[in-house]
């Protein structure tokens, strides 16, 4: 399981660079970005996670002397690199999108302005931890919100991929609004709820139903959510769970958490089904759980289905995020430092691809609110020093449809930055909210998008604009290279 130091959890060739910038002496600062750029899930956002473990891994940054031992035992660095390493610590900037924020896509979610020898170093270990935890975040809050509003037991541990996708993805689900989670090491590292009911091998170790249901009624009678299906649902299960309730009535136990939960078969009917009879016999209150291989549309076809389900225990497919397997976050140079000037110089990666080329310079990003409903109006990415006064009418346009305009009149807006400063000079200036307060967090965030921008289906796409300034500096690059590139004596077939 995960180490507190994780300073070798880093792809070789970043060490490579590494040396080769100690040879080749710089100490350049650059800015290095994070970002992605699709939304997971074919959904309109993602949410932001995983910036608490970034901070500790910063934090935690100090090569060993076993490190180093194993670094030498490879033939490929030097003593004088080496004994660098051994004094290691991160000195620059980080700025950071805090977790829980509704994120879209092309926005730089966390910053790293330091020497390249630095900053080279943290890309692997940071894109593994973010794109982890937003990835299971963003899964878990369509799940959450295909819920309407009843619980979601994140139940994924045992079909995790290993422990840390189970511990760090269940914080994540928690974070999105997940009310507890089966995982009882982050409840214990996190001080989260956990939660669960019993399994089929607990009905199947006693002579009969009955009497399985009834222990366990004897034993935790304020959370008693009895599993249903082993035998026969609508005949067996449903009915020996009605016996015990009943029994606990006539004896005076107060059933506060009680009731059911279904794991197999048509969960529209067989839920229907259970309520009438629990209703029937003046359990109207009781819990129906339901899990199965559940994810956001099942969830949503059994509530299109009228489903009497309550509460949902979701697994597999939250905790893998089956349907989309990696978040796709990247961490692209975007400004190097002049040395004379001291001022950053912007820098662009070109690609084929129009969506991959990268926006370049030292930038910030402003979410602009409609003043009077509190939703998201769009996000402006521009330059860190640019300032705007809401009084003032904007236009705002699409960055690749240029054509596409939007006119912001004075007054009616409100903005926001989102990022916010997490180290300077190598001092952490940022303090963790709690994964509670986070979740409370990131549910107000989520009253921030439109409905349309939830479905789960074709939602409709938040705006992500560059400022005009931004957009002359990228145009202004691109020109620049793109006249380069006329010079070469290219051969065209
Ligand atoms: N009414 C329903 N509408 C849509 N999907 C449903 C409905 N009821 C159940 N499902 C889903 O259909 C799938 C049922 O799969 P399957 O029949 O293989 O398993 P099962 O009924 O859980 O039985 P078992 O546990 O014995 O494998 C599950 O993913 C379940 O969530
Ligand atoms: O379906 P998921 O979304 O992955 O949710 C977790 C599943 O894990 C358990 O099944 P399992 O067969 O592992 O154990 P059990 O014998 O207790 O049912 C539980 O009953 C759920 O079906
Ligand atoms: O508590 C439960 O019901 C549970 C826990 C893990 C996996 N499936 C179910």
């Amino acid at each position: 399981m995960r180490a507190n130091n994780l300073t070798l959890l880093t792809d070789y060739y970043e060490l490579t660079m590494m040396q080769g910038y100690f040879k080749n002496p710089t100490d350049q600062s650059v800015i290095f970005d994070v970002f992605y750029r699709n939304n997971p899930c074919g959904g309109a956002y993602a949410i932001n996670c995983g910036l608490e473990q970034v901070i500790e891994y910063i934090e935690n940054l100090t090569f060993s002397s076993d490190d180093i031992e194993y670094l030498r035992s490879l033939h490929t660095f030097d003593e004088d690199f080496l004994e660098y390493l051994s004094d290691f610590h991160f000195s620059g900037d980080i700025y950071a999108i805090p977790e829980g924020t509704v994120v879209f896509p092309h926005e730089p979610l966390l910053k790293v302005i330091a020497p390249v020898i630095e900053a080279q170093l943290l890309e692997t270990a940071i894109l593994n931890i973010i794109n982890h935890q937003s990835l299971i975040a963003t899964k878990a809050s369509r799940v959450v919100h295909a819920a309407r509003g009843d619980g979601i037991m994140e139940f994924g541990l045992r079909r995790a991929q290993g422990p840390d996708a189970g511990i760090f993805g269940a914080r994540a689900a928690i974070i999105a609004g997940c009310i507890g989670t089966s995982n009882v090491l982050t409840g214990q590292m996190f001080d989260v709820p956990v939660l669960g009911t019993h399994a089929h091998s607990w009905i199947m170790s006693f002579p009969d139903e009955y009497t399985a249901f009834k222990t366990y009624a004897k034993l935790y009678p304020d959370a008693c959510i009895l599993l249903v299906d082993t035998y026969d649902t609508l005949k067996s299960g449903v009915p020996n769970a009605i016996r015990v309730f009943e029994e606990m009535r006539e004896e005076g136990i107060p059933l506060t958490r009680y009731g059911i939960r279904l794991d197999s078969g048509d969960l529209a009917y067989l839920s229907k089904e259970a309520y009438k009879m629990l209703a029937a016999a003046g359990f109207d209150d009781a819990v129906i759980s339901a899990s199965s291989d559940l994810d956001e549309y099942l969830i949503d076809s059994l509530k299109a289905q009228d489903a009497k389900i309550n509460s949902w225990g979701v697994g597999t497919n939250l905790i893998t995020c089956n349907d989309n397997p990696a978040f796709g976050g990247v961490y692209k140079l975007a400004a190097i430092k002049d040395k004379d000037s001291n001022e950053f110089i912007p820098k662009i990666k070109l690609s084929e691809n129009t969506e991959k080329v990268t926006n370049p310079g030292n930038k910030t990003i402003y979410r602009i609110y409609n003043k009077s409903t509190g939703k998201i109006k769009a996000d402006l990415i521009c330059l860190a020093d640019e300032t705007f006064d809401e009084s003032e009418t904007m236009v705002i346009f699409d960055p690749i449809d240029t054509w596409k305009k939007t006119r912001v009149l004075g007054g009616t807006y409100i903005m926001r930055e989102l990022l916010t400063p997490i180290f300077l000079n190598g001092k952490k200036v940022y303090h963790s909210p709690s994964v509670m307060e986070l979740q409370a967090y990131c549910r107000q965030e989520m009253d921030t998008l439109w409905e349309e921008s939830k479905r789960l289906i074709n939602p409709h796409e938040v705006y992500v604009d560059l400022s005009q300034k931004l957009y002359d500096l990228k145009t202004r690059l691109l020109d620049e290279m793109g006249s380069e590139n006329l010079y070469d004596d290219q051969e065209f077939f």
